[in-house]
């Protein structure tokens, strides 16, 4: 029996584009198709395929990001995260800067092109084993093509000989490594700044779920289709990535111990004993924030705020509830309601109840929060005083 070898194959996936057309808040990658990115979807494709390397070129400042979105669809050791540039061009110049050495074959793809089958991974990779040259997916034109000066049509084109051209795009390494060594302008795709440099490129069927992420309309025609469906890709939660409302639970504890004044509720209680914890040790807040993330099915408090993270050291409850409700909203979630129970003996929470709620409210631009308190008749930590313990669920809803 002949063992064929199979080339080691590194996947670039350009994600540093600010996505002007598209208007949203977030740079594009981080748009939330469903309760996800668009990376992360992208992503899901990728890690399908059998790619031994995946280099994700990310937006300056977002590069945990990217990372977190990789760890939760794909193994961490395959993924190398590093800063994109101004043009797309220099994006993919950054992210061939990282690949092993031991790498043969290059595809380089838009994460804007989030639902490209795997399928077209594999023909990309097979065409550029067989015959050494470019390799670029592409879908036939299917509308009349006009040339125009103006407003005025000067010469009908035979669309016969057009292709749209699409992404993966993949090439020899050695072949990508010296077009981009020499490239002599800036093209607006990988097979075109290649073909410049004299090689050969040729071409495999794209596909119409390859569509790029553009415009608003190409947002919605993701969503629709991630939507509906039926075997729509599994979330983290293992939940149908629908576009269905969820909710979420998050629990957090903490002693007392701490220093300075108590911090809980999203409220300063002098005269009360503090709470330990990397940041004011709000347990209140802190269950909110996992419940939220839970439900959005972005993983939890560790993943956003740990200790890697030092900006929210001593941070308040308004700080972590407001970057909460951005990460929800860049992921296209709007927030339901939250509602929380605190189980501790001091401080006496139904005296100050309306003023927490409406302080928490705030910082999650004025979703309704209902916190309720209760003792636990002595029983557990919290009943022999030892600190407070509390419990929140929280329900999201598409943007
Ligand atoms: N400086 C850039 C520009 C683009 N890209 C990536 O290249 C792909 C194709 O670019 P496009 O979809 O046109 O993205 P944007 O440049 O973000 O969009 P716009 O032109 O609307 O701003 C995208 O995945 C995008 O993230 C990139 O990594 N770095
Ligand atoms: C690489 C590409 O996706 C091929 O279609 C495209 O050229 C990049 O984006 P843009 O829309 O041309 O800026």
């Amino acid at each position: 029996m002949s063992i064929i070898p199979v080339p080691r194959v590194a996947v670039i996936v350009v994600a540093a584009g600010s996505g002007t057309r598209l208007g949203a808040e977030a740079p594009k990658a981080f748009v939330g198709i469903d309760g996800h990115s668009i990376l992360r979807h992208c992503l899901r494709g990728v890690f399908a395929g059998p790619a031994a390397q995946v280099v994700i070129v990310a937006p300056a400042g977002r590069e945990g990001d990217a990372l977190t979105d990789a760890e939760t669809v794909g193994p961490r050791e395959l993924v190398t995260v590093v800063t994109g540039g101004a043009t797309r061009q220099a994006s993919v110049a950054a992210g061939l800067s990282a690949v092993w050495a031991d790498v043969e074959v290059v595809l380089v793809h838009d994460a804007a092109r989030a639902l490209t089958p795997p399928d077209v991974f594999a023909r990309v990779i097979d065409a550029v084993d067989a015959t050494g040259w470019g390799i670029l997916p592409v879908l036939p034109v299917v509308d009349t093509i006009k040339r125009v000066d103006g407003v005025e049509v000067v010469a009908g084109v035979d669309r016969s000989e057009l292709a749209a051209a699409q992404t993966p795009q993949g090439f020899r390494r050695e072949v990508l490594d010296a077009a981009y060594a020499s490239a002599p302008a800036e093209f607006t795709d990988d097979a075109a700044l290649v073909a410049a440099s004299g090689h050969r490129i040729g071409t495999v069927a794209g596909s119409e779920r390859s569509f790029k992420i553009t415009t608003a309309a190409d947002l919605e025609r993701a969503r629709l289709l991630v939507a509906g469906v039926p075997d729509a890709a599994p979330s983290p939660l293992g939940a149908p990535a629908t576009a269905a409302p969820r909710v979420g639970v998050g629990t957090d504890v903490h002693a007392y111990g701490g220093d300075g004044p108590l911090w809980l509720g999203g409220l300063e209680w002098p005269g009360e004993l503090a709470l330990s914890g990397h940041s004011d040790g709000d347990a209140i807040a802190h269950a909110i924030v996992d419940a939220l993330l839970s439900a959005a099915g972005l993983g939890d408090i560790g993943t956003h705020f740990g200790t890697d993270h030092p900006e929210y050291a001593g941070a308040h409850a308004d700080v972590f509830l407001a970057r909460t409700r951005a990460l929800l909203g860049e992921a296209g979630w709007r927030i339901g309601n939250v509602a929380v129970q605190v189980q501790a003996n001091r401080p006496r929470f139904s005296v100050r109840r309306a003023e927490s709620e409406r302080a928490l409210s705030a910082a999650l631009g004025g979703a309704p929060v209902a916190v309720s308190a209760t003792t636990t008749d002595g029983l557990g930590f919290p009943g022999r005083g030892e600190g407070v313990s509390v419990f929140a669920v929280a329900l999201v809803v598409p943007a």
